[in-house]
């Protein structure tokens, strides 16, 4: 059963979450006409660079995050927002946004330099999230539980990270049941997106070598973020 302060705890991430998003304007830059490999490349840095400002600001309204080593703060957000990306991208994806964001987006990922092998999973996790249709406080709490990963290089106290990221494990277990009482393997399945997760966090950092290797420049803050 949800407690008062599990409710209470749920209702600050999703409200969070739902706050800081890209500014509409900047995503609306997806809609320009140019569709040149290098456009693509500068506006999906843009999306990047704006998505990672917005989820410095979401991840500073996780209970308790504040309370954590500054250091293992730094090193958690270093560790997850490639994650976190793909996870608030495949949002994109599975809403089906109404100004045909989806198609652009789409299209201009397919076409910024990414080689083969790493477009096909990538578009099989964007699939493959759409087709668990998660509330948005699912979406809000798997991406507290993916930020809150206690081992992340460079975590000091993991055991801190540790607590906070079973407080809401178990928040999330519970809304789960609740929201597919009818999928009793739902939230195991969620889990199982994590695991997905990490697989193409690694594809990422090849990623980012190609790119560097073909000269392709990153924002200071990607750069700061990403190590590159
Ligand atoms: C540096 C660049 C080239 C890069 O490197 N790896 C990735 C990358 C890729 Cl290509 C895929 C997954 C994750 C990453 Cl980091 C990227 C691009 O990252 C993105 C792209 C797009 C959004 C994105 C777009 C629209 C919306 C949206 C709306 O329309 O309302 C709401 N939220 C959105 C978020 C976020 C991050």
């Amino acid at each position: 059963e949800i407690t008062k302060e599990q409710q209470a705890l749920m209702k600050i991430i999703t409200d969070a979450y739902n706050r800081h998003q890209i500014p509409q304007d900047v995503a609306k830059k997806l809609l320009q006409d140019q569709y040149s490999a290098e456009e693509n490349f500068l506006l999906l840095t843009e999306m990047a660079t704006s998505q990672v400002q917005v989820l410095v600001e979401f991840t500073k309204n996780i209970p308790g995050f504040l309370s954590l080593d500054r250091e293992d703060q730094i090193a958690l957000l270093k560790g997850s927002a490639v994650e976190a990306m793909f996870l608030r991208s495949a949002q994109v994806f599975s809403r089906k946004m109404p100004s045909g964001h989806t198609e652009v987006l789409e299209e201009r990922i397919r076409k910024s330099g990414i080689s083969e092998e790493f477009i096909t999973p990538m578009f099989n996790f964007y699939k493959s999230i759409g087709e668990l249709h998660m509330v948005q406080e699912e979406q809000a709490l798997l991406t507290t539980v993916t930020i809150l990963t206690p081992d992340r290089p460079y975590v000091k106290d993991q055991q801190a990270v540790e607590r906070l990221q079973e407080t809401m494990l178990d928040v999330l277990r519970k809304l789960c049941v609740l929201q597919h009482p009818q999928e009793p393997q739902y939230f195991a399945r969620l889990l199982g997106r994590l695991t997905e997760l990490r697989t193409l966090s690694h594809y990422h950092t090849e990623m980012l070598v190609s790119w560097r290797m073909n000269d392709h420049k990153f924002t200071p803050l990607l750069c700061e973020i990403w190590d590159v």
